[in-house]
């Protein structure tokens, strides 16, 4: 008896053990889920960002190479995870991941913009006001380029000019282009605005970079001082009633002739009018809004435009080789005697070979860590390797394993070459998972075709009447000075 209930109790006392392990191992699994490697670093909240910053590609290549595809990563005081092209539809196409929650870790764009009191959605709104105007921009963006350029580089057709600061000249061409396109001519070619419109973005671009090393390095404090920044002595608000002070007696005067002439008021054929349309007769205009409108429309369109621009202009620059047949191409499709008046939206889209250069340049003119989405819809995202990333982890997307895979981009991939997409569907506008320069998903940019437009009739108009070049003896780089030699100069 006294046996018995002693190998009960060994019995009770094993089950009881095996139970415990079972659950410990269980608990333990669910409290460290198998992360995926850590790239070391050696001081607290500095993380990796140094060694990052120094050389983002080959940091990322290096990490990739040691830790493989999916790895963690430690920048600007958070540890964060960064995924290959595997995962890129999973990231982009579930609601389970977010981007909004990503960028308010570091800051809250809705709010600086002041997108957040109104009712507008950009990416919604964008599409209306662009999209369906995109061949009647094209007449009006080239005759506004032609004399942007003009007034950049003079009309004396017989030196080389240089210019020392190609992001900025650029910047000023089109933004000028795009100003006339979404505000009108009277609008957007305003002597006081256009400046105001170059900085704006600039501006906000600046915080948002956060360039002092504390906000850099320490995203608590920078949140809190962006936060305070906007909200005490706001610069959005600053340009918003520059703005307005310019475009309400327009906005005004054309709702005042649309109800005067009804069906027959001639009206502009423009982003600002389009907004207009949005509005009511009967309503007023809310103010706050249109400034907002106004100024979302300037942050998102003219530094990205202009850097690619730039980026292409570069590349214009470093092979050379490629210019002959572009130019072959434009007089096969716009004709020998082309002017700015004469193009056509149906034109542009048949310069394969320009749209297969940007979209070239696009693909080799990234960051290689980018895009943060959040982790929002599911308490555990598993990944191949059996690694698993908890709720709330941010996730970026390793884009040198999409710009750089022969499987997504063909042979030689760290090739440039300019005639990659030719005779494909792969325009410089189409996304996918080899093409996130534009994003992907819910929140693809929706100025990719206007912004893809705009890049094209800058280079035709660049291309027709200069060589690029690299002043003597100057490194090829992204940030030399490029000079612009007048054709027949040469
Ligand atoms: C070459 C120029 C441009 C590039 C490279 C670019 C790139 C991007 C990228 C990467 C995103 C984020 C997409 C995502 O997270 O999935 C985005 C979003 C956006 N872009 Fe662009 N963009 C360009 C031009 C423009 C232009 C001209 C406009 C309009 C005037 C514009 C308006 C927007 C808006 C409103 C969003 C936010 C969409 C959302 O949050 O739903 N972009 N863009």
């Amino acid at each position: 008896m006294a046996l018995e209930l002693s190998q009960q109790q060994v019995l009770t006392a094993i089950v009881l053990a095996i139970v415990s392990l079972v659950t410990w191992r269980l608990r333990e699994g669910r409290s460290k889920p198998n992360l995926p490697p850590l790239v070391p670093y050696k001081w607290p909240i500095l993380g990796s960002t140094f060694d990052f910053l120094k050389d983002p590609t080959d940091f990322t290549v290096s990490a990739y190479k040691k830790y493989g595809p999916v790895f963690r990563v430690n920048l600007r005081g958070h540890t964060q995870a960064v995924v290959g092209k595997d995962q890129v539809r999973d990231i982009f196409l579930s609601t389970a991941f977010s981007y909004e929650e990503a960028v308010k870790e570091e800051f809250d764009l809705a709010d600086m913009l002041g997108t957040s009191k109104t009712k507008l959605e950009p990416h919604k709104l964008f599409a209306i006001v662009m999209t369906p105007y995109l061949g009647r921009f094209v007449p009006v963006a080239m005759n506004v380029l032609v004399k942007a350029l003009q007034d950049n580089l003079g009309t004396d057709k017989k030196a080389p000019v240089v210019v020392d600061n190609v992001f900025e000249t650029i910047l000023d061409v089109m933004s000028r282009a795009n100003a006339v396109c979404f505000f009108g001519e009277e609008l957007g070619t305003n002597s006081e605005l256009i400046p105001l419109f170059k900085q704006f973005a600039g501006q906000v671009g600046h915080w948002l970079s956060r360039k002092s090393p504390v906000l850099a390095l320490f995203p608590t404090i920078a949140k809190t001082y962006l936060w305070v920044k906007f909200h005490i002595s706001s610069p959005t608000a600053a340009y918003r009633n520059k703005v307005l002070k310019h475009a309400l007696p327009i906005v005004n005067e054309r709702r005042r002739q649309m109800r005067e002439y009804g069906d027959s008021y001639n009206a502009p054929v423009d982003s600002l009018q389009a907004y207009i349309n949005s509005v009511p007769l009967d309503q007023p205009i809310d103010e706050f809004e249109l400034g907002t409108f106004i100024l979302t429309l300037i942050f998102f369109s003219m530094h990205t435009t202009s850097k690619r621009t730039t980026y292409s202009l570069y590349n214009l620059a470093k092979y050379p080789q490629f210019i002959p047949d572009l130019l072959a191409e434009q007089e096969a499709t716009l004709g020998q005697d082309w002017s700015a008046e004469t193009v056509t939206h149906e034109q542009l889209k048949g310069l394969e070979k320009l749209d297969s250069f940007v979209r070239e340049t696009l693909r080799t003119s990234n960051r290689s860590i980018a895009l943060p989405h959040k982790i929002v819809g599911m308490d555990e995202w598993h990944l191949p390797g059996g690694y698993v990333l908890p709720k709330g982890t941010v996730v970026n997307i390793n884009t040198e394993d999409i710009y750089y895979s022969p499987e997504l981009q063909g042979p030689d991939p760290r090739t440039f070459n300019a005639w990659r997409f030719v005779g494909t569907d792969k325009s410089a506008s189409r996304i996918g998972p080899d093409m996130v320069a534009f994003g992907l998903g819910r929140h693809t940019c929706p100025g990719r075709f206007f912004a893809v437009n705009e890049i094209k009739l800058a280079l035709s108009l660049i291309l027709r009447q200069y060589r690029i070049s690299f002043p003597a003896g100057a490194q090829p780089s992204d940030s030399a000075p490029l000079v612009f030699t007048p054709i027949g100069a040469a």
